[in-house]
């Protein structure tokens, strides 16, 4: 349990001087609390002792100071100590989200692939919130409830060591005796809660996002049903674990209240010694004892799925970036890019049939080349293996004669361009849209690009740049996309570019259009360009063909 939870306990001594500070304002509150109600016990009940005769000459000015003054400082430490422990545990939270993406936005896209989105959501949503927990209500607490413990033994001791014993013994037992019950018995539905939600969540996001789809095939119902089981499942669980907690509350109130029966039987056996008000303080300091007690049963039970969510994230965490980007690389001529393939064989991990064999291949800098192939036959794969979004699994990729590793990320992105299959259109302006190819743009290179790409119809509305794209935006078709691709290639202004069936799914009079403007605006640059279909041989300087694992040349 430590190894799986010492990253996070490690994390604390970042924030030390806060939690001290958090755990002297929590014993504060926790001693001013369980002082105003033995006090509170002791005045009443001297007060009914003393009665009508004690008006002049008891003194009910002192006691009733310590009370609002302990009421005070309860109020005051309290609110000082949420304020210094939620602060507390939202850095740290927010310590280990920042942490978590920069561990995850090295690894390679092999790496991230494993995981699913939603699942991803949910480690940096739930499991890290799920964390807070080990501070705020396992630390805290027993390292507050077991020092009150010595508090109340003193205090208690100084009137009488035989109470003050049973009084301690007892909460001793209880903080050391219930963590181990609830945490045995909430380990298992603990575990599955974690782990049920995070599967509700990844149902729940395929089943919003394939709506068009299911809504078609009228599979709406038989998906809901699915994620309505999930859901049964997990809300049983969270039953089970609540009826727990209650069972929990019953047996701190069931150890309280037999405690404080002890504590009169003793106190009681020794009346004659003590004045019956003090016997009404040593009861009120036992049912006080509840607030040390409450807490603890709740963090324990919650301890199994706080284990998940921990082991969840260290596996994320513990993963190591297997593409790596040397931090000062290569230097290479800024507007030239050759290519050059020297044996490259690929297999998908865990995938026992390689895409690639021994494929070798050169491409001078300017030349434009087509790959064509079967569906499936790789072509996608040798784009990103161009781009280290993969690795080969034998051989070398040469960029300008350098070895594609050799160059650091910054060096490697400024040498190509990408015009992807899909192009993301983000919900945001039609300038920023755009800027992602070359930030630095200026508005009238924006304009004149979108001329270039024939989008300038775009510029029509009012909003001109400003015209919000994406969701809740000016909805884009197909081609348009595909344009707004071509768009931030060409922004990118890389000395190679790398195209993956830009005219795929495109009328034959659209594809012309986009095919002219790729031959206007790529004079003098290195182009690849998957394709399917060949409408325009001529535009080429060469085709090469993918086909059983290997290219030829055309
Ligand atoms: N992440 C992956 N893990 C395992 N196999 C994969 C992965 N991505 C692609 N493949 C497989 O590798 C092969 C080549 O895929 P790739 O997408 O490169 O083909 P393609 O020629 O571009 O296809 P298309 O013409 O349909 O776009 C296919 O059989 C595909 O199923």
């Amino acid at each position: 349990m430590l190894k799986i939870l010492s990253p996070y306990i490690k994390l604390y001594s970042h924030y030390f001087a806060m939690i001290i500070l958090g755990m002297v304002l929590v014993l504060v509150a926790l001693a001013a609390s369980i002082f105003l109600l033995s006090l509170s016990g002791w005045f009443l009940s001297a007060t009914a002792f003393v009665g009508v005769a004690g008006l002049y000459t008891f003194n009910y000015m002192l006691p009733a100071a310590g009370v609002r003054g302990a009421a005070i400082l309860r109020t005051v430490s309290r609110y000082f100590e949420r304020l210094v422990n939620h602060d507390t545990t939202f850095k740290i939270l927010a310590y280990l989200r920042t942490n978590a993406f920069k561990k995850i936005l090295p690894l390679s896209a092999m790496q991230i692939a494993q995981y699913q989105k939603a699942d991803l959501l949910n480690r940096f949503i739930a499991d890290i919130d799920h964390l807070d927990h080990l501070y705020l209500r396992l630390f805290v607490p027993i390292v507050s409830g077991l020092l009150t413990t010595l508090f109340i033994y003193l205090a208690i001791g100084y009137f009488d060591q035989t109470i003050a014993l049973v009084i301690t013994v007892i909460l001793l037992m209880a903080i050391l005796v219930i963590p181990v019950i609830f945490y045995q018995a909430g380990k298992q539905i603990g575990a599955q809660i974690a782990a049920q939600q995070s599967e509700y969540r990844q149902n729940l996001v395929s089943y919003l996002q394939g709506q068009a789809e299911l809504t078609l095939f009228n599979a709406k119902p038989r998906y809901r049903a699915q994620l309505d089981t999930v859901e049964q499942r997990w809300l049983d669980n969270q039953k089970k674990q609540a009826t727990l907690l209650s069972l929990a509350t019953a047996l701190i109130l069931l150890i309280i209240g037999l405690m404080t029966l002890l504590i009169i039987y003793l106190a009681a056996d020794g009346i004659s010694q003590y004045d019956s008000p003090i016997i009404a303080l040593f009861i009120f300091v036992g049912l006080a004892c509840t607030e040390i007690l409450a807490p603890i049963p709740a963090a324990f039970l919650f301890l199994g799925q706080v284990l998940t969510s921990a082991q969840r994230m260290n596996e994320l965490m513990k993963q190591q970036p297997d593409i790596l980007f040397p931090q000062h690389g290569a230097k290479t001529e800024p507007n030239v890019c050759s290519i050059e393939f020297n044996n490259i064989a690929f297999a998908y991990p865990n995938q026992p049939i390689t895409v690639f064999e021994a494929i070798s291949f050169n491409i001078k800098h300017g030349e434009h080349v087509a790959l064509v192939g079967k569906t499936g036959c790789g072509k996608s794969t040798l784009l990103n293996l161009i781009t280290r979004t993969w690795q080969p699994t034998t051989g070398k990729i040469y960029l300008n004669k350098v070895e594609i590793s050799q160059f650091d990320e910054p060096t490697l992105r400024n040498m190509m361009a990408v015009i992807p299959q899909v192009i993301t259109i983000f919900s945001d302006t039609l300038r920023n849209n755009l800027l992602i190819g070359h930030p630095q743009a200026t508005d009238q290179q924006l304009i004149d690009v979108l001329k270039s790409v024939e989008l300038e119809k775009l510029l029509t509305s009012d909003n001109g740049l400003e015209l919000w794209l994406g969701e809740g935006g000016r909805t884009l078709s197909g081609g348009e996309k595909r344009r707004i691709g071509i768009a931030r290639a060409l922004l990118h202004n890389a000395p190679l570019t790398l195209m993956d069936e830009p005219t795929e799914s495109l009328d034959n009079q659209t594809e012309q259009q986009i095919l002219a403007i790729i031959k206007k605006c790529y004079q003098g640059k290195t182009v690849l360009m998957v394709t399917h279909r060949l409408t325009d041989h001529e535009m080429f300087d060469h085709t090469f063909v993918l086909d059983n694992k290997h290219v030829s040349i055309r």
